[in-house]
């Protein structure tokens, strides 16, 4: 093994051999190949991420940096950024992450990543072979290689609620993460309480009601809005509007006064309206930077991949699925035929895949019988997202997300595509994917219009009439 430093970014690289058995499906040579998402599992105790490989075949592994591990068993968060999305892998290029690095990972996180990596683990994505390997790679570093940067600080709206709280959890094994603030209107303190025992470097705060806003929001640069009332059997997303409307509106016109710049996530439902009214509310402020919010669409994604995976037999991680159009219901839009790696679906696949994608929170909701709706994988894609964002700000320059976002892709304001984003937000849409489509993907693209097209405005109308009112 040997430390490769790139500009002031140290990866470690390691032979190809090494990880033979985990990339069995390199990404192709295609010029449109623009995010796998390899989440990597872990091990016990273990928190580490890999990244990419170059053309010789050498691989680059990087820690710390897009993936949190769970206590128990293997779990990460976070879309691979690919060193270029514009040409295929060239000759000699090493295909990295970049991220700044301050922080030895071994001291910011007492999960002894590189340590207690279990060779024996029962519970490794990547088998007993691969994970003793894995450990004697780790255990043979040197000192002083593994570095992050530990400085964004992150808001979560409703951190007591059944997503807030294991996103919290998540978010506090960020190794980006340098201060965690939790608001909510229930019992936050001992949420945050339990949470600051964990021995990872993030500060926890915790905050409630009104009064205590301001200084949760004070130099935020993410906003993570989970607040809300979630389904129960028999309703739709939109059964919520009138509860969760004004939840938003009112969390949102406090990260306007108090954090007009961070990011803002928007998870409570239904996205399709609580985006607009997010947007409108900031224009009210006078703060809108359509760049910066972002309705959290990313377990539509996540969903899609594992559904894809599991139908196809295809490795988790080596699939991509872009998921477009809205949050709720036929306004979910997977893209089938975009999956990477290039997969061929019949007919009746296409149908049957399609609509598991789009009920798979009802699915969740019916399982839950009364108990609320997604929770764990909603946290998990929440905090993907999140990482995602936060790897933008650091300066990754290669990160791809579908988001609810204000878009001109079609003729509605508002739209889940995958989006380019970057330090100061969004930076591009991800054009390509709306190249070529199916028929049937063409066909749920104009049917999903009129419904997306409502929620839109009914988000609208009452961000304006409660101006009006109030
Ligand atoms: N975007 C997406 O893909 C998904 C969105 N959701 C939505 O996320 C929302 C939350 O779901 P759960 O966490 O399961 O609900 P939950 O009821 O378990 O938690 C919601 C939390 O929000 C808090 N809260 C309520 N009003 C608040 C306010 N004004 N300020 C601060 N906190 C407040 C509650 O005290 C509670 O702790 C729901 O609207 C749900 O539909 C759920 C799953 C996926
Ligand atoms: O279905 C719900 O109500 C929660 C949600 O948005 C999801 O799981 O996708």
């Amino acid at each position: 093994m040997s430390v490769h430093t790139n500009s002031s970014y140290p990866t470690v690289r390691i032979q190809h051999t090494v990880f033979s058995q985990l990339l069995k499906h390199p990404p192709p040579n295609d010029s449109n190949y623009l995010n796998p998402f390899f989440n990597l599992a872990i091990t016990h105790s273990s928190l580490f991420s890999l990244l990419f490989f170059s053309e010789d075949r050498e691989l680059c592994l990087n820690t710390g940096y897009k993936m949190a591990a769970t206590s128990a068993s293997a779990l990460l968060i976070g879309s691979i950024s690919q060193g270029s999305k514009t040409s295929s892998l060239p000759q000699s290029k090493t295909y990295i992450t970049h991220f700044n690095s301050r922080t030895h990972l071994n001291n910011f996180s007492n999960l002894k990543s590189f340590t207690s990596i279990n060779s024996n683990s029962k519970s490794s994505f990547f088998g007993n072979k691969l994970t003793t390997t894995l450990h004697q790679s780790f255990t043979k570093t040197p000192p002083n290689t593994f570095q992050v940067n530990a400085s964004f600080k992150v808001a979560i709206l409703g951190a007591a609620g059944g997503i807030g709280q294991p996103l919290s959890l998540l978010t506090k094994m960020s190794p980006l993460v340098s201060d965690l603030h939790l608001y909510d209107i229930a019992n936050v303190k001992g949420v945050a309480a339990d949470l600051s025992h964990c021995n990872t470097p993030s500060k926890v705060l915790h905050f409630t009601g009104n009064d205590e806003l301001p200084n949760c929001l004070k130099d935020i640069d993410v906003v993570v809005i989970p607040a809300g009332v979630p389904r129960k059997p028999g309703m739709t997303r939109d059964d919520l509007f009138n509860i969760n409307a004004n939840i938003v509106k009112t969390l949102v016109e406090a990260v306007a006064d108090y954090s007009p710049n961070a990011f803002i996530h928007i998870i409570s439902n239904p996205v399709n309206s609580t985006v607009p009214i997010a947007a409108e509310v900031l224009k009210q402020k006078g703060v809108y930077n359509p760049k910066k919010l972002f309705g959290v669409t990313t377990l539509d994604v996540v969903r899609a991949n594992t559904f894809v995976a599991q139908k196809k037999n295809l490795k988790l991680i080596d699939v991509d699925v872009p998921v477009i159009g809205g949050h709720a219901g036929i306004t979910i839009l997977p893209l089938l035929s975009k999956t990477k790696p290039a997969v061929s679906f019949t007919d009746e696949e296409v149908e049957e895949l399609t609509v598991r994608i789009q009920n798979a929170g009802t699915e969740v909701v019916e399982a839950k019988a009364g108990a609320g709706s997604a929770t764990l994988s909603m946290a998990y894609a929440a905090a993907r997202f999140l990482e995602s964002s936060l790897r933008a700000l650091d300066g990754d320059g290669d990160v791809y997300e579908c988001s609810f976002v204000e878009s001109e892709v079609t003729e509605l304001p508002f739209f889940a595509s995958r989006v380019k984003i970057g330090k100061d937000g969004i930076e591009a849409v991800v054009l390509k994917d709306f190249e070529g489509l199916t028929e049937f993907e063409k066909k749920g693209l104009e049917k999903l219009k009129g419904e997306l097209k409502g929620s839109i405005e009914k988000g609208v109308d009452f961000a304006n009439k409660e101006k009006l009112s109030g």
